[in-house]
């Protein structure tokens, strides 16, 4: 099987053989051209002859029919996941036409009826969710670290372009520290925020962005870069057998 994974910045994918292994997988940055980047790829997934490919896309009917395009010259069939908030294994009382499917892949791969759990996205944007006992309460976005740079650059005259890294949540005694420790002070203390507001509840990050910002969360946090792909066999499996 083939999976993809297309996100605001970055295409995922993933190749995995008849038991479910992963063999071959990277992500790619993909410019709002993930046509094209996919293009690019096709030889290598044609090596792998998938018999199937299962799609998480945020980036919107244009795009997405022209990933369509580009994926049906392969000849192996492809099919996009549509957030389905009366799930069997999650049901969600958030508006089911507006939750990101990417967002709600990432739960279905974490969900544990047994559990409470807060499931968070550092992507493009940062989402934090909650979910009590496989029901989604809702959530919430933040804008990345570095949209939230961009902005501030973008809005302001003495703010100029500078590549700090977001390595501090201490105060900042020059301009380029002040705004990479406010901006990560911004996330980290929301989410420790939530897991104070939800202290049972087990703390879970994923995506490009979550080491960086789990290193400053005050509670134990569970690092998982398999949640998407996770949601995303999980999905497909039950649509296959109903
Ligand atoms: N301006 C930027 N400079 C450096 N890295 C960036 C910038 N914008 C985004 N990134 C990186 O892109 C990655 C996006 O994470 P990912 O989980 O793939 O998001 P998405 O699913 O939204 O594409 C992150 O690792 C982030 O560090
Ligand atoms: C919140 C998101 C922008 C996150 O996307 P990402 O950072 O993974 O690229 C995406 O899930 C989305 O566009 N959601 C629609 C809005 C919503 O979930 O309510
Ligand atoms: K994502």
């Amino acid at each position: 099987m083939l999976w993809l994974d297309l996100g605001n910045t970055r295409l995922k994918y993933w190749l995995t053989d008849d038991i479910g292994q992963i063999v071959a997988h990277d992500a790619k940055q993909h410019l709002q051209a993930p046509a094209e980047l996919l293009m690019g790829l096709t030889d290598r997934f044609e090596r792998y002859a998938p018999d199937f490919i299962g799609i998480s896309s945020v980036l919107g009917d244009d795009l997405n029919v022209k990933v369509s395009e580009t994926l049906g010259r392969l000849n192996i069939p492809f099919e996009f996941v549509h957030v389905d908030a009366a799930h069997a294994l999650m049901k969600s009382a958030y508006n089911d036409e507006q939750l990101g499917c990417d967002r709600w892949l990432q739960m279905l791969g974490a969900v544990d009826k047994k559990k409470r759990q807060c499931v968070i996205g550092c992507g493009t944007a940062v989402t934090i969710d909650l979910i009590d006992h496989a029901e989604h309460l809702g959530g919430y976005i933040f804008p990345s670290i570095y949209l939230q740079r961009e902005s501030l650059f973008s809005g302001t005259k003495q703010i100029t372009i500078s590549n700090g890294t977001f390595d501090s949540v201490g105060q900042g005694m020059t301009t380029q520290d002040a705004v990479h420790r406010g901006i990560l002070l911004s996330i980290v203390g929301a989410i420790n925020e939530i897991s104070h507001r939800y202290p049972n509840f087990e703390v879970i990050m994923t995506g490009g962005d979550a080491s960086i910002i789990s290193q400053h969360v005050n509670r134990p946090v569970r690092l998982r870069d398999d949640l998407l792909l996770n949601g995303l066999a999980r999905y497909f499996d039950h649509t296959k057998q109903s």
